[in-house]
């Protein structure tokens, strides 16, 4: 077996040898404007081939920017099409691709690669770990008041059917609100030009039909968007909820629960931290469902991650983190003081243990130390370590991804 690199030539291989591996009849990749490979980096995929030179396997990786907390942006790898042909199954193929492609994310200087996964025991054994979580909430429009206290936003709601605005201009506006809110928001990914200029990736970064309700601010700029569809028999499904602070989302989700036609609202993707429960006459007015993990985190340079984002208390801790999948290990003196850290290496003895799979769970603040200890996986050497590991980790609102890759 080999790998190799491949070249904006290679994308019909590349494409055809991806669905073979997921079992799909894609529409060819000759006309793949709007698919979502269409916004792949040739310059950063890898096929696996036979000594023949026959491709029997794909991976690739998106430049991406990641918000880490205290919106600090860093350069990422998002890792994608992972796939080998079901004839070469289980002969060490992935395993290959992955330590190829860590290796050469890690040469770029990106501090971590991050993927979405289709199976969530693939992943753990290269050092991934689940780090950002989402789930589905249902509203009911008969009980979907408003607690009082709550006004509505300054600005504005206008809605603008997707199909009648200009692509061009439709696409600035959803491209500029995208952007100002990941950057704030831990655990966004960058959505870069190329996906909304080729309609790449799900509604409303595709050219699906959508209504959007954009919202604007006092001087008329955009500041948020809700991209939604209504069906015939009353729900209105919302994509997505951009929005760049809690007063914007809130009239946005005012607008939609306002809609006639409509008997309830489904907000597909939202963070589990959502207050929307905490907004209404009717704590049960709103119903959950679908949770599950979305970004999964692999950290490739730990000193370099831990002092790159922000903190919100001060302390000491010792980290002893072993990274079987690479065969490295380091021992960490992370000390953290109004709001930044330093890390060093160390002889001390460690305060806390673990797989740097779990290490990418907690880096972005979604995941309690003292979950993973409870669960057995990070081994904490004295009591008092797990509560002072919380308060440091913890970010200043949970981490959340929305974009699909
Ligand atoms: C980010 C993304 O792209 S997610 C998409 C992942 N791809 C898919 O789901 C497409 C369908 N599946 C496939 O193409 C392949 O099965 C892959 C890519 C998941 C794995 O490829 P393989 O070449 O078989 O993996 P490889 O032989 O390196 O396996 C390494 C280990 O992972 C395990 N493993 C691999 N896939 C799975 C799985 N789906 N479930 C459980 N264990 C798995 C293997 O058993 C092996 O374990 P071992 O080291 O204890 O023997």
């Amino acid at each position: 077996m080999q790998i190799r690199p491949t070249t904006e030539q290679d994308l019909t291989v590349f494409v055809d040898t991806m669905h073979a591996a997921f079992g799909r009849f894609p529409e060819g990749p000759a006309d793949s404007e709007g698919m979502w490979w269409s916004a792949l980096e040739m310059d950063r995929a890898l096929l696996a081939t036979t000594e023949q030179g026959a491709p029997i396997g794909t991976a690739a990786a998106y430049s991406f920017e990641l918000t880490l907390p205290g919106e600090v942006v860093v350069p990422v790898a998002g890792v994608t099409t992972v796939g080998v042909l079901p004839t070469h199954r289980r002969q060490g193929v992935a395993s290959a691709m992955m330590r190829h492609q860590l290796t050469e994310v890690r040469a770029r200087g990106e501090l971590a690669a991050v993927l979405l996964c289709t199976d969530a025991r693939i992943y753990g054994r290269f050092g991934y770990g689940p780090a950002t979580y989402m789930q589905r909430m249902t509203v009911q429009r008969h009980q979907a008041a408003f607690r009082p206290a709550h006004g509505p936003a300054a600005g504005s709601i206008e809605v603008l059917p997707i199909e009648v605005l200009r692509r061009a201009e439709g696409g600035e506006v959803l491209e500029a609100v995208y952007d100002r809110y990941r950057r704030a928001q831990p655990g966004a990914l960058s959505r870069p030009h190329r996906w909304w200029a080729v309609g790449a990736g799900q509604p409303p970064v595709s050219r699906a039909p959508r209504y959007l309700a954009v919202h604007r601010d006092d001087a008329g700029v955009p500041d948020g968007y809700a991209s939604y569809t209504v069906t015939e028999s009353g729900t209105l499904t919302v994509d997505e909820t951009i929005a760049t602070d809690d007063a914007v989302a809130t009239a946005l989700a005012r607008f939609v629960l306002d809609h006639d036609l409509v008997t309830q609202v489904v907000f597909k993707q939202v963070p589990l931290d959502h207050p929307l429960r905490w907004q209404l006459e009717d704590f049960r007015g709103v119903q959950l469902g679908d949770d599950g993990d979305w970004l999964w985190v692999r950290l490739l340079d730990v000193p370099r991650a831990l002092t790159t984002r922000r903190w919100w208390a001060d302390g000491e801790l010792v980290l002893d983190v072993v990274d079987p999948f690479l065969g490295e290990h380091g021992r960490h003196l992370l000390t953290v003081r109004d709001g930044t850290a330093d890390c060093v290496p160390t002889d001390r003895a460690p305060d806390l243990s673990l797989d740097v799979r779990d290490l990418g769970s907690i880096y972005l603040g979604g995941t309690a130390p003292s979950t993973l200890v409870r669960a057995g996986h990070v081994q904490a050497h004295h009591p008092g370590v797990v509560a002072l590991a919380d308060s440091l980790f913890r970010s200043n609102r949970a981490p959340h991804c929305l974009h699909w890759f």
